[in-house]
């Protein structure tokens, strides 16, 4: 049994419930948050309502000059300085960028967001065959990655496809998907090897460093998917977390939702069109000492919707790695000491796992003490 607090009350006052019981009929339905929606709910159920909102998660952004920076990729060929310090800024200061003229055209991101839409609104009979929780399948449809250990479900479904870097056979995606996700899988990865570089160089690193580090070698894709929810204020599309990788590149629809957390503040990532969002991950600012910054991030339910969204993440968790990841040698100097602790990928994934999204960063537990 565990304590969580009714929607009824308004006031949320604290009760009890067979929580398990529940969650784990809504894992056993095989037909995620989208089938609540279509088996015509009006309310949400309890395992979905957050518990109470806390510190900044009630503030809302206000008006003010800030906004994500947006990265013009054209002058990229002459590799301007421009470019490489906006990215530095954006890497070091905000975690979160836009890239426009990235090189992916604009109809492989409209298929590929039409076709992971298709892919969440299949009949539920055909979705099930790809419901699983077993972590080493390569094609996983699912809701709520943690939904066992987070303190709330959220409103949300994913088709999570591992893509690198052993190529994933065709064969394995669903049919309404496999085109598109195999061409936008290879440009995507492409554009993630120069976002790589020009990483790299940001942070006064030869150009292929963070490549030799692997930090492209494993990528996957997640194709979310957020229907409408008839009671927006009372749950989230995503809990604030910020992501276990190298570095996302995100393709999102214009609904919105999606917000980013700078300077104890959430601001709208807004969706411009044809643009691609791209944060860096944690992993990345372990690696580079704090000189690049993984920002939390949530996405808002919504009463549109639904949303849609495709982040492909650059992680080393997809195949098995014997590395061991800490801060950048070149970067460290008696001024700047390590302040992090070494890792193997396995325990860094494992521990993020462990604690569902929502809880302290996974960054506070590899830090060094002052
Ligand atoms: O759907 C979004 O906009 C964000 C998804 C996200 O944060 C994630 O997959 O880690
Ligand atoms: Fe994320």
């Amino acid at each position: 049994m565990a304590a969580s607090f009714t929607r009824d009350s308004g006031t949320q006052t604290p009760t009890t419930y067979d929580r398990f019981q529940e969650l784990k009929a809504f894992d056993d339905s095989k037909s995620g948050v989208k089938g609540l929606v279509d088996a015509g709910i009006t309310k949400i159920p309890r395992i979905f309502c957050r518990p109470k909102v806390e510190d900044h998660d009630s503030v809302k952004p206000i008006p003010t000059q800030f906004t994500i920076p947006v990265i013009d990729l054209e002058n990229i060929k002459t590799w301007s300085d421009e470019v490489v310090e906006g990215i530095r800024k954006a890497g070091g200061e905000v975690g979160f960028f836009q890239v426009v003229n990235h090189g992916v055209p604009q109809s492989v991101l409209e298929e590929m967001l039409a076709a992971a839409r298709g892919f969440h609104e299949l009949p539920t009979e055909v979705k099930k065959s790809y419901y699983t929780r077993e972590k080493t399948k390569k094609v996983i449809y699912g809701s709520n990655f943690d939904l066992y250990e987070s303190r709330f479900a959220n409103w949300r479904d994913t088709l999570f496809c591992v893509m690198g870097p052993e190529p994933l056979h065709p064969q394995q995606l669903p049919l309404v998907c496999r085109d598109i996700t195999m061409e936008y899988s290879k440009q995507i990865h492409k554009l993630g090897t120069t976002l790589f570089k020009l990483l790299s160089k940001a942070i006064g690193l030869t150009p292929d460093h963070l490549i030799g580090l692997d930090c492209s070698k494993g990528h996957c894709l997640l194709s979310h998917y957020y229907p409408a929810c008839p009671e927006p204020e009372l749950t989230l599309g995503t809990t604030k977390h910020s992501d276990p990788d190298f570095l996302t590149i995100l393709l999102q629809d214009h609904i919105g939702g999606l917000q980013v957390s700078h300077q104890n503040q959430w601001f709208d990532v807004p969706f411009l069109p044809g643009a691609l969002v791209v944060n860096i991950g944690s992993l990345l600012q372990l690696i580079s000492n704090d000189k690049l910054k993984s920002a939390e991030h949530q996405v808002l339910a919504n009463e549109k919707g639904p949303r849609v969204s495709v982040a492909c993440f650059f992680t080393p968790h997809l195949y098995p790695s014997t590395r061991i990841y800490g801060p950048i040698k070149e970067l460290l100097s008696k001024e700047n000491p390590p302040l992090y602790r070494e890792t193997t990928v396995e325990d860094f994934i494992s521990y993020y796992d462990s604690k569902g999204l929502d809880e302290k960063s996974a960054l506070a537990h590899f830090k060094l003490q002052p």
